[in-house]
């Protein structure tokens, strides 16, 4: 198994009733899996999992693994829990839900600030006992952990951890070092829009990102153009993905791919659940001008 190319973290579309607009989001899934993603990731930050019922969350799941089922695309799961013992449990029920899914998305524990040998020993427990491989999902302005490169490479030694999301913000020196001297059987991904390009450069295997529902096309083109080593197109292709990539977090992910999304008429709604808030018209009315001359 091979984590490759443009996974597409799907948002949650909700009905003018409330209720999660399954419907909208099988058809979301198709749409960008003919597009090119290599695959989908459910309750994903960008599926708002946090504010949907286990119900909600299960039914999200089903619709995303019978569209990867019917194209042979891969699907990841998010998983998530305050510890380790709960994080296993959520586990244990998805590899019952999906056991054909490609790997399970675990954040770091976030909040607890467990230090980089606590949350290595975190996934070594949960990979122990989970059967599905893992991917750490690093995301150090939501969790409040820091991971060096020395610490992901001890996550990468860890039998059944089979790759790493980074979304620190930026292209950091840990990203490069590790990306230096990757670990072989270990897939390095982005989940910070804006640093696909350079990430990629540098021999990322690819991206998980929300900005990829607005123009799926292009970036799997850009990914394809940075695995065929076809670096004039791909710079010239991640100059013009930079700025949208840039305008679909103007408001807090997922407002503003919603607010897109929906001008476009994929989507009932554009949605958020309370904590978060619909993205302003400016927000949304920037993106759909740059998504639209980008086409997806
Ligand atoms: O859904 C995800 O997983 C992603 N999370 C990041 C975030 O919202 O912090 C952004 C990325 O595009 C996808």
């Amino acid at each position: 198994m091979e984590l490759k190319g443009i996974y597409v973290p799907l948002i949650t579309p909700f009905a003018a009733d409330g209720s999660v607009a399954l419907e909208a989001l099988e058809k979301l899934a198709h749409e960008v899996l003919d597009a090119g993603a290599a695959g989908l990731v459910a309750l994903g930050t960008t599926g708002e999992p946090a504010a949907l019922t286990p119900q909600e969350r299960q039914a999200v799941v089903d619709v995303c693994a019978a569209a990867c089922a019917g194209c042979g695309a891969q699907l990841i799961v998010g998983a998530h829990g305050g510890d380790t013992r709960s994080t296993a449990e959520s586990l244990a029920a998805l590899g019952a839900q999906v056991p054909q899914a490609a790997a399970a998305l675990v954040t770091v524990p976030a909040f607890v600030r467990p230090g980089e040998a606590g949350t290595v020993a975190h996934f070594r427990a949960l990979a122990e006992a989970s059967p599905l491989p893992l991917i750490v999902y690093h995301i150090p302005y939501r969790t409040g952990q820091q991971l060096s490169a020395a610490a992901m490479r001890e996550l990468a030694a860890i039998d059944g951890v089979v790759g790493v999301k980074c979304a620190t913000g930026g292209l950091d020196q840990d990203a490069v070092e590790l990306l230096a001297d990757a670990p072989d059987g270990f897939a390095v991904l982005t989940g910070e829009d804006a640093f696909l390009a350079p990430m990629l450069a540098l021999g990322a295997a690819g991206g998980i990102l929300a900005s990829a529902h607005l123009a799926t096309a292009r970036f799997v083109e850009l990914a394809d153009a940075w695995q065929a080593g076809d670096v004039t197109r791909a710079r010239a292709l991640g100059h013009r993905l930079t700025g949208l990539a840039l305008a679909a977090f103007t408001a807090p992910n997922p407002a503003v791919t919603k607010g897109v999304l929906h001008a476009q008429g994929r989507i009932p709604t554009p949605d958020v659940r309370l904590p978060l808030l619909p993205a302003g018209r400016a927000e949304v009315d920037a993106a759909l001008a740059l998504a639209n001359g980008l086409d997806h």
